[in-house]
């Protein structure tokens, strides 16, 4: 920050004396529900939660970790863990992605930009390509911001558009593909009406298809490339809708994980594939699965795999995914510039800092945590640390995924003296076992994610530290579709609907911790917290006042 008398040095708490280390365990996709036989946090033996929410009332209670409380456009938005870890670490409520795209298709301002003038150039004699997730789900992209944009692109001259499908059924209902596919196709035949060459020209499911994440599995992204830029794939059909209906009739079918394919014309020839002087834009906002398919459609050294033919083209993102590397270098909206995050406040203040999760968590909580910034802050005094996550499989089938890992090595980080704070642990299971939308498996992960937090609890209790235990947002404690009056909404032949996304639920903060002074408590006077208020209170646990600008602490401190 440029702004005269600005100063990286936090007060002193007044009350709250330093030195105690602190662990900041994230449970990711676990929030409070009711009880039922969906909420798979209930149905799990989860000991350890149970005994912080049920043992100290006064430093246990729920945050909202949904909607205009992380920065989302409105409170029907379920929450993420990109804008949950970015409000976890920053301490602030910054306009997220998706609000940003929303103001700029408002404003027209999307259509100003160099981004934008950039791709332009291709409309007179390319093809604008547009690839991205095709659901309302609103965590990585959204339907009717593609709608917007492929009417605005046409209305300011493209000419020829190819729009590159990925199917979702993760962050919306299984199955909701074909409706998906079935509006996009129904604005398509009206652009062609109107004289524009529009038509879908490859698919697959978002999770089999392009949308890996942290480097954890390039085939994903290679068989995209395949699809979208060489127009070569297992599958051929003659239309999108044939494709998702005949691909979901195979047996144990779901939209995530729908192999690739491409439309064709009446000679067999892929109708779409990228080339030489095309433009492309990838319409996600949301940047952790999207910044693989960036750097093989950006870079010119590239070696994660052969891309056969690498097109001269015009590329943009929806945003920047990634402000560090800068990539891409053209992007149709600016992402939120979040700044002073608490990760760099500790570190400027002396804390040294262990962060550490699995491979398809790992970014959570370091580019996330840090405000959507790679690296280190301060090398000499952060170490973070990936445990290789299982790839090739759904994670039902391996629930427990690296939880014990994970709190094996935030336990040996706690235990070894050098670190004031062991940040961020991320405990993933609840969260990517839920999106499975397989219900035992679930539980499974439910247990092994609470078996985890007592490892990391107890290395607390011997090195006389402090814990925060939180979570990112909801998932894994509702599994069920319902209606308005919270009851399971049965579909036309009156079976359950599985709800593999995350929900609109609050999440538990809980506080403790041999270091932690008797006097620490919950205020009750902040109305509506949320997760942003977790990072003033971690800073307190330190010993140090937070910035005027976070959002208020958590705690007080009784005189006694
Ligand atoms: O990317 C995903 O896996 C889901 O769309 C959202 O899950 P996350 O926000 O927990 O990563
Ligand atoms: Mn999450
Ligand atoms: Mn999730």
């Amino acid at each position: 920050m440029a702004s005269s008398g600005f100063s990286w040095t936090l007060p002193d708490h007044p009350k709250l004396p330093k030195g105690k280390p602190v662990a900041v365990v994230v449970l990711d996709g676990w929030g409070e529900a009711n009880a039922d036989q969906y909420n798979c946090i209930h149905v799990a033996q989860t000991p350890v939660m149970d005994s912080l929410k049920n043992g100290a009332p006064e430093r246990w209670r729920l945050v909202k970790a949904h909607g205009t409380a992380v920065g989302l456009p409105s409170d029907d938005d379920m929450g993420n863990s990109e804008v949950g870890h970015n409000a976890l670490g920053a301490g602030r409520i910054f306009a997220q992605g998706a609000k940003l795209v929303d103001q700029a298709l408002a404003s027209g301002k999307i259509y100003e930009g160099d981004g934008f003038n950039y791709i332009k150039e291709s409309f007179e004699n390319g093809t604008l390509h547009l690839i991205g997730l095709l659901s309302d789900g609103g965590v990585h992209s959204r339907l009717d911001q593609l709608q917007l944009l492929l009417k605005g692109a046409s209305e300011r001259g493209a000419k020829r558009i190819r729009v590159h499908i990925l199917t979702d059924g993760r962050d919306v209902l299984d199955g909701s593909s074909v409706g998906f596919v079935e509006t996009l196709e129904n604005d398509l035949s009206q652009l062609r009406e109107k004289g524009i060459d529009a038509q879908i020209a490859s698919g697959g499911g978002r999770m089999y298809v392009t949308m890996d994440r942290y480097e954890n599995d390039w085939d994903v992204v290679k068989r995209g490339w395949d699809a979208q830029v060489l127009g070569e794939a297992p599958h051929k059909f003659k239309s999108a809708l044939e494709a998702v209906k005949t691909l979901r009739a195979e047996p144990n079918a779901n939209d995530q994980y729908l192999p690739p394919f491409v439309i064709v014309d009446d000679s067999g020839k892929a109708v779409g594939p990228v080339l030489d002087g095309d433009a492309v834009v990838t319409i996600n906002f949301r940047a952790d699965r999207m910044v693989m398919l960036a750097k093989a459609l950006e870079y010119a050294d590239f070696d994660k795999f052969d891309r056969v033919r690498v097109p001269k083209i015009r590329y943009a993102g929806m945003l920047q995914y990634d402000g560090e590397l800068k990539l891409p270098s053209r992007y149709l909206v600016s992402p939120p510039e979040i700044e002073r995050t608490s990760g760099e406040y500790l570190v400027k203040n002396g804390i040294c800092t262990f962060a550490c999760s699995e491979t398809v968590k790992f970014g959570h909580v370091t580019f996330f945590w840090n405000g959507n910034r790679s690296g280190y802050f301060d090398e000499t005094k952060e170490e973070y640390v990936e445990i290789p996550s299982d790839s090739g499989i759904t994670f039902n089938v391996a629930p427990k995924m690296k939880a014990l890992e994970i709190a094996e090595k935030a336990r040996d980080a706690l235990l070894s003296g050098k670190f004031d704070q062991v940040n961020g642990v991320n405990l993933p299971n609840g969260d990517m076992v839920g999106h499975t939308g397989d219900i035992e498996a679930t539980v499974v992960a439910c247990k092994a994610a609470d078996e985890a937090v007592k490892i990391i609890l107890d290395a607390v209790e011997q090195v006389g530290g402090i814990y925060v235990v939180t979570a990112d947002h909801g998932n894994a404690e509702d599994m069920v579709k319902r209606n308005k009056a919270g009851k399971p909404a049965l579909d036309k032949s009156g079976g359950i609907q599985i709800l593999t996304s995350h929900t609109l639920q609050p999440v538990p903060v809980a506080i403790g911790g041999p270091g932690l002074h008797p006097g620490v408590k919950f205020r009750n006077d902040i109305q509506t917290p949320g997760l942003a208020n977790v990072a003033a209170t971690v800073m307190n646990l330190h010993g140090f006042e937070a910035p005027a600008d976070y959002e208020t602490t958590l705690i007080e401190v009784a005189d006694n």
